[in-house]
């Protein structure tokens, strides 16, 4: 492990430097010299002691250090997944949370979010099948994002938005929200009604098949990684004119590791490619159309049927989803969460997150 003094300075967790109460640090770092040098340093059994030229000490325990070094963090994961296809999310035998240990007990909203982060999808079952209840569901776990949308969302085949989820057509994988720069954490799904035939569930786990890009064609991997593009969405039926716009690349990962923490990927709402010189363009268009053949493998698809009762949270950053066209009269109901606040939750559980 290699260590700056300026770093080591500035991390002093001395009571003048840091308060331990609200774990903020109070020495303001510009006011460090950037050619800081420590005048002694001094190594017991477990502790690393630096004196500073005008006579302050700084102390670190070894422990610390390793946990807290760069070299450290860039063997970990900031967040455990496991990654599936539909043999392994079956296999796995993940069990759904039932509504009443979910709202009740710490135990069974623990439970429920330990699958939740390691599959990026996990289920509540028994839950009264109205839109009351869905809510407080959502609100056990986190905010509700509130969106152009609403609050929560209830929704049928009526064509009372500019967007062909509000149709009774197929529609692809894809993640919703592309169009926002921070793309909405979770989505919450409760078929609430369905008199009619299809309108089954995909769900496609995408940092499965942008790890298969990863292992076939690294470039390419990287290319989707480091090209941003824009998503848009432009409304404009009866009351409703809207027009966002969100800007990324497709695959984003943390620089550190390699880590993946976000897909943005929905072929509907893309817009136009004018963020991508033309040298670059067909390659990226190569590395697309490997990432969309990974999406598209049948034996990554997991197709559910969504019942009222059963409750589906999907982590919109990391699983895609999509549906069968379908007959008949079909209500879902809904809403987007915070993620931060999911993270939040997980996190006062004890859960790394
Ligand atoms: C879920 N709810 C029906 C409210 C919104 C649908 C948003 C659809 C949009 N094309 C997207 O993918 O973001
Ligand atoms: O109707 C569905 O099952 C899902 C539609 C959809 O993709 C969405 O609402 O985001
Ligand atoms: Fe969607």
């Amino acid at each position: 492990m290699r260590f700056d003094y300026v770093w080591l300075r500035d991390h002093c967790r001395s009571a003048s430097c840091y308060n331990s109460k609200t774990h903020q640090r109070s020495l303001d770092t510009a006011s460090v010299d950037l050619c800081i040098k420590p005048k002694t340093i001094h190594l017991d059994e477990t502790t690393l002691f630096f004196t500073w030229s005008d006579g302050h000490v700084t102390r670190y325990d070894l422990k610390w250090l390793v946990k807290n070094s760069y070299e450290g963090q860039k063997q970990k994961v900031i967040q455990p997944r496991i990654l599936w296809n539909a043999e392994i999310y079956q296999q796995a035998q993940v069990p759904s949370v039932d509504f009443q240990s979910f709202l009740e007990t710490n135990e069974g909203l623990k439970k429920f979010l330990q699958n939740f982060l390691l599959y990026g999808i996990a289920f509540v079952e028994n839950v009264p099948p109205t839109q009351e209840h869905t809510q407080k569901l959502a609100e056990r776990i986190s905010l509700i994002r509130e969106t152009i949308y609403g609050r929560m969302w209830y929704f049928t085949s009526d064509f009372s938005r500019g967007d062909t989820a509000y149709t009774k057509l197929a529609l692809d994988r894809h993640t919703d929200t592309t169009y926002f720069q921070e793309p909405c954490g979770i989505q919450v799904f409760h078929c609430l009604k369905h008199e009619g035939t299809g309108g089954r569930t995909l769900l496609v786990d995408g940092f499965y098949a942008a790890e298969q890009v990863l292992q076939k064609a690294p470039e390419e991997f990287e290319l989707l990684s480091k090209v941003p593009l824009k998503h848009e969405y432009i409304e404009d039926t009866g009351q409703c004119r809207n027009h966002m716009i969100g800007i990324g690349p497709v695959l984003n990962i943390y620089p550190w590791n390699k880590e993946l923490y976000l897909i943005r990927y929905n072929n509907y709402d893309r817009a136009v490619i004018n963020t991508i010189p033309y040298d670059v363009v067909h390659r990226w268009y190569r590395a697309h159309r490997t990432l969309t053949a990974e999406l598209r493998r049948p034996e990554n698809e997991f197709w559910v049927k969504l019942k009222p009762g059963r409750v589906l949270f999907i982590d919109n950053w990391r699983v895609l989803h999509g549906r069968e066209c379908f007959t008949g009269y079909r209500q879902l109901c809904g809403c987007y969460l915070t993620r931060d606040d999911v993270l939040n939750t997980a996190r006062l559980l004890g859960l790394q997150a």
